[in-house]
């Protein structure tokens, strides 16, 4: 049997790699801003670099899977893949990245606030597509989460990436993680864009609120199965359409058959704009 097509490979050369500044850290690593610069004249594009914390526990294995997987993906709203840095001193391999100027969505509703609600649908319309697309490849996102959401260009085009407020009860206790879940998920991040993603009102400030602050961390996913079980859930945000609120609801069922699919929540946003614009 011939051996898989390896995903273009395209090699950027450490050495024309300038960095310009750090964009985010998790546990994951980090990743920066670089200008992939060979004719040393600043006239390089600018990159994302995610550079992989070779001491984490994630290994080699881990990043060739990422790579694979990232390079596959043919989405508007998932960050393209370009190719990946191999550095020879420090034995460290990175990812790199098409570049979004805006920033996660997080960033981006802070310093716009004047994103009204057609936007944030069409943010929603986006998001979903794109989980759409990732249940195409029968990829689990299992991160969903308004910082792993990328702003893309002005014209507000919502990208995301890949990454236990968010997650659904199954989630929570039994580690079980499917379409179903992420769609408990993308209710939160409706959730944080009608929040403005305000920190005051952001889901574990709303949770531990719920829950009692004095609560110590590893009884807090109990605490949390507890009141999703008493089938409290987030309130509705701040001059929220009713309508969004319940497609939230929806997205809460506490049994995952009962949530609707991200086709069906594309259709309804659709509906509801229209509705808006009349
Ligand atoms: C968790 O941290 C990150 C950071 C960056 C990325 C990432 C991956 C792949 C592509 C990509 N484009 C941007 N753009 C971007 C632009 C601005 C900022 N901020 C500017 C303002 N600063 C105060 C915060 C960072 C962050 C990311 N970030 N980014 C993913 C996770």
């Amino acid at each position: 049997t011939s051996t898989p097509a390896q995903p273009e490979q395209i090699l950027f050369e450490e050495r024309h790699l300038r960095f310009i500044s750090s964009l985010g850290k998790g546990n994951f690593g980090s990743v920066e801003l670089c200008r992939y610069d060979p004719l040393g004249d600043n006239t390089g594009e600018l990159v994302a670099v995610k550079k992989l914390q070779p001491n984490k526990k994630s290994t080699l294995e881990d990043f060739k899977k990422e790579v694979n997987i990232l390079s596959i993906f043919e989405c508007d709203y998932i960050v393209k893949y370009k190719g990946v840095c191999y550095s020879t001193g420090r034995l460290s391999m990175s990812l790199v990245m098409e570049y979004l100027p805006y920033g996660s969505l997080i960033g981006y509703l802070e310093s716009y606030r004047h994103v009204n609600t057609r936007r944030m649908l069409l943010f929603a319309s986006q998001i979903c597509t794109g989980m759409e697309y990732l249940q195409t490849l029968r990829y689990v996102h299992r991160d969903l989460a308004a910082r792993n959401i990328l702003v893309a260009n002005e014209s507000g085009k919502a990208d995301f990436l890949h990454l236990i407020f968010k997650y659904a009860p199954e989630s929570i206790n039994e580690s079980r993680f499917s379409h179903k879940s992420d769609v408990w998920s993308f209710g939160v991040v409706l959730h944080e864009l009608f929040c403005y993603c305000d920190t005051n009102y952001n889901p574990k400030r709303l949770y531990m609120q719920e829950i009692g602050h004095y609560v110590q961390s590893p009884s807090i996913s109990m605490h949390l199965e507890n009141i999703l079980k008493n089938n409290w859930r987030l309130p509705a945000p701040l001059n929220c359409p009713p309508k969004v609120y319940c497609l939230m609801k929806q997205c809460w069922a506490y049994d995952f058959e009962e949530r609707p699919c991200f086709s069906s929540l594309g259709k309804q946003i659709e509906t509801i704009v229209q509705e808006e614009r009349e």
